[in-house]
């Protein structure tokens, strides 16, 4: 089978389209295999190599820096040629991929003897075996452990309201994860930023929409596919069919949209799987809303899981990931990357922690079990696509014995908390007798590779053990042939050996060969091969001897690997429970990890309500603590309240005025992140939060161009303040650092005034502003719910000194120029800078604000209501409608549907 991408991929590398005409049947076969495969990189097995031709060798060898040559003739000219040895495929492949390339592996179905005994020209069937892309890896050498690598459908339908709705689905084939849930397309990008899927497969049609597609082309690797693979009245069927069920009731009861996602998902892995199924959770439904919003710019710019340069380390999650299971991981990373908004599933999240925070003994015997224990969710997946291998059923016999004594050590807990209950209940779900067989079955020590043989314990399968009896008695056969031999000849070093190609021999020295070659021992001795310094002879009780090793060999292989396929199948029939076990591992190592970071950091437990509360003391931001800490620093703590009145004295909104490097931007953060890491269920750097659920994040921090996009580093900020004013709720949090520096003083002062005021009266969110305009201070008497607060510094000796508390109040004056001081500015710039800075201030600027205040009507933004446009005329509502159908994503049954609302539609005009 073969993914048939319709559009060039940029990946493409197209083989000669010319009429095949005396080629060579191998080249044939090559064009032949390589056109059912477009898009695709073609790796086609040659012996112990892959090679890769025409264009598709020039690509691999600039993409991977290997030699490229040349091999043979084709339509007149020389074919270029480079290739991979198989044993190194996998790096290959690896680098390939992470470049965005998809590669088709092509391998020899048959021994090239077989194809020879067809005759002279026929050539080795081949076929292609899997086709390897981001989103489909299950490989250990390709995937990271520590995080997820989703493949993410994404379908489209005009929603109930008369919006066009998008249906999700992303799978994890090396975990069995399987998700749907569906957005509208202005949520898109939020929600892709979230799941951070590794692959996204869309149609054509979608992914050259004006809509989405500028969303989807942010995207490294996105697969457009054929308008069949997202057909929704096949959906049902095709997922039927994967799961091998008969109806779909019981997959959950997934939308049309979300169900036409997931069939999407399916059959793509069934595709670049070639036939085979690794097991599959059921698709779990994604309640909307469940999760706290935070847009693609606000996750780069908090640097959750990635820095802005693209480092884990100095993330969020670097710093306080002490998880010690790649699966933990993986779960924390994803709780991270989607806080709740459910109070009670984020209580339970605290509940384990807390139990671990109370408990150290517990904890950390919790820990050292988890610790030793294997991935077991790849581990079953590999297995369950034909590419595990002995130490894959190891790893599940040893996760069965890990989850007993994780059993133990949690029977220790008088009452466990609910979380802890499920993880419990889940750990007990595999069959003991499976791992009782398993410890049967293997071996002390395991091969990487089933085809190496010698993985199955002595006494397991008594047809294996006589096989290889017989095979070892004959390697005692040949060792004592040696020393018979020797004597015969009388030559004392002459030694049997063994290699690939002559099979067994006897080697003697080159000053012995003749002796050997000459009567009466060339009656045993059959000359073989004259080396430097060695003659190698064989004989024919040695070839006797050599077939029977080999028989004997051959036949305990493949006894072994029928064990094998074996303990497969149980591993796979009990995959569900081996899932869930995994999961609750993850679950506890996450919980453990978590109090352990609460309990070495200081972090306490927030209260999340759904009040509309934000109060924390002693705050502190997980990430700049920790580098200080390193350095020998002190954090310095600091409160912030932004709860409604009457709870708090000050207000929804902070306007924060301070010196440049006072902390003005690490505290906007930190709050930030104590709310986020409060809502992902961990305990938070503080010495007491009460947290209201805040359903979406906003930040506008930092400033970068977006230059790839053609956007100023001021068209950035407008951009992403545009979205903080136009979708910020009463539940939301904002962080505002400096906007309008960008450009002019009184545009940007214009910009950052109209943008409090709509905030306070519109938005009428939680909200954070860092400013340099102290102008904007004179705001706080009018608008009550603004409250003015300032970093503190000292001044010592005209030097500036940095204290990092925040305090309420303004600042009157910014440092910039004693720090520009510090940062080592020649000291006449700094002077000129001194008595330019004295004249401007004597315009005094400040006085202009305090006007401006003064004059403006308060209530200057408009009403969300007053601000919103007249309603559609009828006709209007008809053109949106036509304007709104995708004929190409449509079955004809619903283009006739469609056509059947419009005319409606036109009687009521
Ligand atoms: N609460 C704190 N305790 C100790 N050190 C801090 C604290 N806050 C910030 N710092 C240190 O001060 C440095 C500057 O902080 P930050 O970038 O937040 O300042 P800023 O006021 O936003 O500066 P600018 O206005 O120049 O952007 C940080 O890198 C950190 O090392």
């Amino acid at each position: 089978m073969t993914i048939q991408p319709t559009f060039p991929a940029p990946t493409d590398a197209q083989a000669p389209a010319e009429p095949v005409a005396r080629v060579t049947p191998m080249m044939e076969q090559y064009l032949e295999i390589k056109a059912a495969n477009p898009g695709l990189l073609l790796f086609y097995r040659m012996g112990d190599f892959y090679e890769l031709f025409f264009d598709d060798a020039e690509i691999a060898s600039r993409a991977l820096g290997i030699m490229l040559t040349k091999r043979g003739k084709h339509q007149g000219a020389d074919i270029p040629m480079c290739g991979v040895p198989v044993e190194r495929s996998d790096d290959y492949l690896h680098r390939l991929i992470a470049q965005g390339f998809r590669v088709a592996v092509c391998e020899q179905m048959e021994d090239p003897a077989a194809a020879r005994a067809r005759g002279n020209k026929s050539v080795v069937r081949r076929d292609v075996v899997r086709l390897v892309t981001p989103g489909t890896l299950t490989e250990d050498t390709l995937l990271d452990a520590r995080t997820n690598n989703y493949l993410l459908a994404i379908a489209r339908m005009r929603g109930s309201s008369g919006a066009d709705r998008l249906g999700l689905a992303w799978i994890d084939i090396s975990t069995s994860e399987f998700i749907v849930t569906e957005c509208a397309v202005s949520e898109l990008a939020a929600t892709l930023a979230r799941i951070n899927p590794n692959e996204i497969i869309v149609t054509d049609a979608l992914y050259g929409d004006t809509d989405v597609g500028p969303t989807l082309r942010e995207w490294p690797a996105v697969t457009p596919l054929t308008r069949d693979v997202f057909d929704s009245s096949t959906a049902g069927r095709r997922l039927c069919d994967y799961f091998a069920v008969a109806t779909m009731d019981g997959l959950s009861a997934m939308s049309r949209l979300e169900a036409t996602a997931a069939a999407a998902a399916v059959t793509y892995i069934d595709r670049t799987q070639v036939g085979k199924r690794p097991p599959l959770s059921p698709p779990a439904r994604e309640a909307t809303g469940t999760t706290m919003a935070i847009d693609p710019a606000t996750r780069a710019n908090l640097e959750l899981t990635r820095t802005l340069g693209g480092e884990r380390r100095g993330s969020l999650l670097d710093a306080i990931d002490c998880t010690v299971t790649s699966a933990g991981s993986r779960l924390l990373a994803q709780r991270l990357a989607a806080p709740l908004t459910d109070a009670g599933a984020i209580a339970r999240r605290l509940d384990a922690i807390a139990a671990f925070v109370a408990d150290s003994g517990l904890r950390d015997d919790l820990r050292s079990t988890l610790n030793a224990a294997p991935d077991l969710s790849r581990a079953l997946a590999r297995l369950s696509v034909g590419r595990g291998g002995p130490r894959d059923l190891a790893s599940l016999r040893d996760a069965i014995l890990a989850a007993d004594q994780v059993l133990a050590h949690l029977a220790r807990m008088d009452e466990p908390t609910q979380e802890i209950a499920a993880s419990m209940a889940a750990l007990r779900r595999p069959s003991r007798e499976l791992a009782r067989e398993f410890e049967r079955a293997l071996a002390e020590q395991l091969p990487l590779l089933k085809r190496d043989g010698g993985f199955v314990r002595e006494g397991y399968e008594p047809a294996l053990d006589e096989s290889r009896n017989l095979r070892d008695a004959s390697r005692l056969v040949v060792a004592s042939m040696q020393a018979r031999y020797a004597d015969d000849a009388g030559v004392k070093g002459l030694k049997i050996r063994h290699n690939n190609v002559l099979g067994y021999f006897v080697e003697v020295t080159a000053q012995h060969g003749d002796k050997l070659m000459s009567p009466p021992l060339n009656a045993t001795f059959i000359h073989r091969q004259t080396l430097a310094g060695q003659v190698r002879f064989t004989t024919s009780e040695l070839g006797e001897i050599e077939a029977k090793i080999a028989n004997a060999g051959d036949r305990a292989l493949g006894l072994e690997l029928e064990i094998f396929e074996k303990l497969c199948a149980i591993a796979v029939a009990a995959s569900e429970d081996l899932r869930a076990a995994a999961l609750a591992f993850a679950v506890l190592d996450v919980a453990t990890a978590l109090a352990k970071r609460a309990v070495d950091d200081n972090y306490v437990r927030p209260d999340v309500d759904g009040s509309l509360s934000f109060a924390i003391e002693g705050g502190r931001h997980p990430v700049v603590e920790q580098a200080l800490k390193r350095d020998g620093q002190p954090f310095i703590a600091n409160a912030c309240d932004l709860s409604p009145a009457p709870q708090q004295p000050s207000g929804q909104i902070w306007l924060l005025t301070g010196p440049n490097m006072a902390g003005k931007s690490t505290f906007l953060r930190q709050n930030a992140l104590i709310a986020l890491l409060a809502q992902a269920g961990s305990f938070v750097p503080a010495s007491r939060a009460r947290i209201g659920i805040v359903d979406r994040l906003f930040s506008r921090v930092g400033a970068a161009d977006d230059l790839a996009r053609g956007r100023s580093t001021f068209m950035v900020e407008m951009v992403e303040t545009a979205v903080i004013l136009n979708q910020a709720s009463e539940r939301s949090l904002v962080i505002l650092d400096e906007i309008g520096r960008g450009t002019a003083t009184f545009d940007g002062l214009s910009i950052a005034w109209a943008a409090i005021e709509h905030l306070h009266e519109a938005n009428r969110c939680r909200a954070l502003f860092a400013t340099h305009y102290h102008e904007l201070t004179a705001l706080s008497a009018k608008l009550p719910r603004l409250f003015n607060a300032t970093v503190r510094v000292k001044e010592w000796q005209g030097n500036v000194v940095f204290l990092h508390e925040v305090l309420p109040g303004s600042a009157d004056r910014s440092y910039g120029i004693q720090v520009a001081k510090l940062a080592g500015l020649p000291p006449s710039v700094i002077a000129r800078a001194k008595s330019v800075l004295a004249k401007l201030e004597a315009q005094d600027r400040g006085q202009t604000a305090r006007a401006l205040a003064d004059d403006l009507p308060l209530f200057a933004v408009p009403s969300r209501a007053a601000a919103e446009p007249a309603p559609p005329s009828e006709s209007e509502k008809l053109m949106e409608a036509v304007r709104a159908l995708h004929p190409d994503e449509m079955s004809p049954r619903e283009a006739l549907e469609a056509l059947y609302a419009l005319k409606a539609k036109l009687r009521n005009t």
